[in-house]
């Protein structure tokens, strides 16, 4: 198992290079993770040390309280409008830069300020790359009401896919059903593997109950990849530059 040190330093390694991509002026997403977290704290060193200009949107209350208590500026998405930059992290990335996220069940609003950023740019460990995506359970968050019923849909969905008998798990903590920010409920999908992403994002976003999924498809267009020598990769789909 790797060590949490060695991806802590990766973590941070990503978080560096991220922070070097932020301008004077720009009106910036954050994410939410720890990677994310990292990446707040770096950033909000760099804006001390040289007096930068930003107005940040968060994608969670949790960086929203992290970022206003280092002295950044928070505001609401739509009083800031379209976003210069969002960075975030991810909970798998594959060779497409396509994502699974919503391991901190924010994925509903880390979607909503992807899409309203002309980047979105992942910061990850090592870890989080593979070939093929789905080992992470897929995060999907639902709405309380009828939600066994929206499950029964999410399993016809997966049969149709010819991925029947995944477990969908509710996403519990100390005995009780987390709540999202906007108090909806979250099913982990155990899929193993997605051979078919666009396909089943398709699947997912036509049922009733569905608020959104955690495949990010063809959205993040660079991600930096960090390594535990303080090193990065970073991987880029230059058509979504
Ligand atoms: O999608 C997310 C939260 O909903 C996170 O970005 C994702 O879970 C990665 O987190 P971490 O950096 O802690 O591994």
């Amino acid at each position: 198992m790797t060590d949490p040190a060695t991806i802590d330093l990766s973590k941070d390694a990503a978080a560096r290079a991220a922070v070097a991509l932020v301008e004077n002026g720009m009106k910036l997403g954050l994410g939410t993770g720890s990677t994310a977290k990292i990446f707040v704290d770096r950033l909000a060193e760099r804006v001390h040390d040289e007096g930068m200009d930003l107005r940040c949107a968060s994608t969670s209350k949790a960086t929203a309280d992290q970022a206003r208590k280092l002295g950044l500026v928070v505001e609401e998405l739509d009083d800031l409008g379209w976003l210069d930059l969002t960075i975030d992290g991810a909970d798998e990335v594959d060779p497409d830069l396509n994502l699974i996220k919503g391991g901190g069940a924010a994925h509903l609003r880390e979607k909503i300020v992807a899409t309203a950023s002309d980047r979105m740019v992942v910061v990850a460990d090592q870890g989080k790359v593979v070939e093929c995506l789905g080992k992470f359970k897929l995060p999907v968050e639902v709405i309380p009401f009828g939600w066994k019923s929206t499950r029964t849909h999410i399993e016809r969905a997966l049969a149709e896919l010819e991925m029947e008998g995944r477990p969908i798990i509710l996403r519990e903590r100390d005995g009780n059903p987390v709540l999202t920010d906007e108090s909806n409920l979250i099913l982990d999908l155990a899929l193993e593997e997605i051979r078919d992403p666009h396909g089943l994002a398709r699947q997912l976003s036509s049922i009733a109950g569905v608020v959104e999924h955690g495949l990010f498809l063809n959205i993040c267009s660079l991600a930096i990849i960090g390594r535990p020598d303080g090193s990065v990769v970073e991987l880029l789909r230059e058509d979504l530059e």
